[in-house]
């Protein structure tokens, strides 16, 4: 015993350090294979395919982003009657499917923070943003200050622009279609719409997007998204480390940079502007509100909390609102536009309740915030396509701690996956869910069903704050281009079903979406 306690003794100070580390990685390893052993015991536990030994159900992301989609729905019906879960390599995902289960997740406080998957969001333009921050306390003050760009009296002022811009977005088709035969992809044109719309009405700026302007923002912030797509479907490229190694990198990080230079330019010039007009702006806001808020935008509320916020931070969240209100609400105006093509008596029905709001030679008034309200009809039409067609289809929240859901004990480690897509598409929850039925959108109907059966802009704690925004939006730019045309299915897309989607983190066209268009006469 003597011997041993002086052996000890003698040890110089760096053996003693060396033994010190490698008892502690023993240690380190024997916790992580306990706690791997106990969340592959739980997970025995719950149903859902199998998939490969190693790799799980990976070769279904091999199979590229279109095929994703029908596969996950063949994977999806065959375990929807409670949760299941899928192995994707060593990630664990727990797939919710009831609106109950979903209720649950999205509502509980513990469970805010999104999923590993986010990081790709972080670790690019949108930064420590609302969307993909995972410190909650941050998220919760963040949220709040954004909030305040999104209120009632800010949104309702943006829709002089939402109209002028869908009324360039009217001129803009009737140049691209086919003059033979009428047909117009009309994803393209859209897209640039919104751009230009969530340019003005966020950072105060024209990027001239629907004329061509190839606008060093518009232009970075697409080959970004590219970049994020890659990495979400080639998971191995969740790592950073492997992402670094990959041709996307570099071209990623460029755009990065330039989106980041713009916005912070911006920013700047925003800040002079309005220190140099404080003394003006003080006398606006005792004068008419109205005419203050016309000059306001979503940066300027920002930086009104730039003692609050870091100069860093608002640029993120500008970039997250950009990022977030502009692909969203394109997906959505097109495929609305789709379905009303495909279904024309719909689209009569949409045309007479505009009928009923405009006058006759009333083609060029800007619908006022009433005149929205009044689209009931119109607002059916949206929430069918966006059951049908939810640009974000899928989203996730990371499970720290287990949890009972249901009747399955769900292991810590896993990440909750909520599918609006599929969700919504469930013969569970709507009758006939292939057909595009506004009135699954009636009140009483709507009252028939769980809420959370209807979830395209998510729900509880996390969810959309461009909801308000975005409807008000979409419904200017539909009702537009309805008042001034009339929209048929194109041949080269002759029923919905010929729609080819994918998902590539959002909803996405795989080679366009083809309408004809005939402009109204009168
Ligand atoms: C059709 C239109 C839209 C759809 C379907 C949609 C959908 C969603 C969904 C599903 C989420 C939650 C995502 C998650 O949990 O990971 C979300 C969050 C968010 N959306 Fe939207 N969105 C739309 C329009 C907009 C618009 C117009 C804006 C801003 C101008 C916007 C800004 C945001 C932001 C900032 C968040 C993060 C909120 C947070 O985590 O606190 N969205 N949206």
């Amino acid at each position: 015993m003597y011997t041993l306690i002086q052996k000890v003794i003698d040890l110089n100070e760096s053996k003693i350090w060396y033994l010190t580390v490698i008892s502690l990685i023993i240690i380190l390893v024997m916790i992580l294979r306990l706690e791997g052993r106990r969340k592959r015991i739980l997970a025995n536990k719950i149903p859902g395919p199998d998939g490969s030994i190693f790799i799980g159900l990976l070769p279904l992301f091999l199979q590229g982003p279109e095929k994703l989609i029908s596969s996950g729905l063949k994977v999806y019906q065959k375990y929807e009657k409670s949760l299941f879960k899928v192995w994707v390599l060593n990630n664990l995902y727990i797939v919710l499917t009831r609106p109950e289960d979903i209720e649950l997740v999205l509502t509980n406080p513990k469970l805010q923070k999104k999923s590993k998957e986010y990081l790709v969001l972080q670790e690019s333009i949108m930064g420590q943003g609302i969307f993909s921050i995972d410190d909650i306390k941050k998220w919760k003050s963040n949220r709040k200050m954004v909030s305040g760009g999104f209120n009632f009296k800010i949104i309702k002022s943006f829709i002089p622009i939402f109209f002028e811009e869908s009324n360039v977005l009217n001129n803009i088709l009737k140049q691209n279609y086919d003059l033979k035969s009428n047909e117009c992809d009309i994803s393209s044109p859209i897209s640039m719409a919104t751009m230009e719309m969530i340019g003005k009405t966020a950072l105060g700026v024209k990027f001239n997007a629907q004329n061509g302007g190839r606008h060093r923002f518009v232009e970075n912030l697409q080959t970004a998204m590219i970049a994020w797509e890659y990495r979400i479907t080639h998971p191995w490229y969740l790592s950073k480390t492997l992402f670094r190694l990959s041709s996307v990198n570099q071209k990623h990080d460029q755009s990065q940079k330039i989106i980041n230079d713009f916005t912070d330019e911006i920013i700047n010039k925003k800040l002079d502007e309005l220190n140099q007009n404080a003394n003006n702006e003080k006398k606006v806001e005792t004068d008419d509100e109205d005419i203050c808020r016309k000059t306001k935008t979503v940066i300027e509320i920002l930086l009104g909390n730039y003692h609050e916020m870091s100069h860093e931070q608002i640029r993120d969240e500008l970039v997250t609102i950009m990022i977030g209100g502009q692909e969203t609400t394109a997906m959505a105006n097109a495929c609305a536009i789709f379905m009303l093509a495909h279904h024309p008596e719909v689209q009569n029905k949409v045309f007479e309740e505009l009928q009923s709001i405009f006058s006759i030679g009333d083609q060029n008034r800007s619908p006022t915030y009433e005149d929205l309200q009044q689209m009931e009809y119109l607002e059916r039409v949206i929430k069918e396509t966006l059951r049908i067609f939810p640009p974000l289809p899928v989203f996730g929240r990371s499970l720290e701690e287990e949890m009972q859901i249901g009747e399955y004990l769900c292991p810590a480690g896993s990440t909750l996956m909520v599918s609006p897509l599929f969700l919504q598409s469930s013969t569970q929850y709507y009758t006939d869910p292939e057909k595009f039925n506004p009135d699954n959108f009636l009140p009483d109907t709507c009252r028939s069903r769980h809420p959370y059966t209807f979830i395209p802009f998510s729900a509880g704690y996390r969810n959309c704050i461009g909801i308000k925004y975005g409807m008000l939006q979409m419904k200017t730019v539909i009702s537009t281009l309805v008042r001034k045309n009339t929209f048929f299915p194109s041949d080269r897309c002759p029923t919905p079903k010929h729609l080819r989607l994918m998902f590539l983190a959002t909803l996405k066209f795989v080679d366009g979406c083809y309408v004809k268009i005939v402009p109204r006469t009168s």
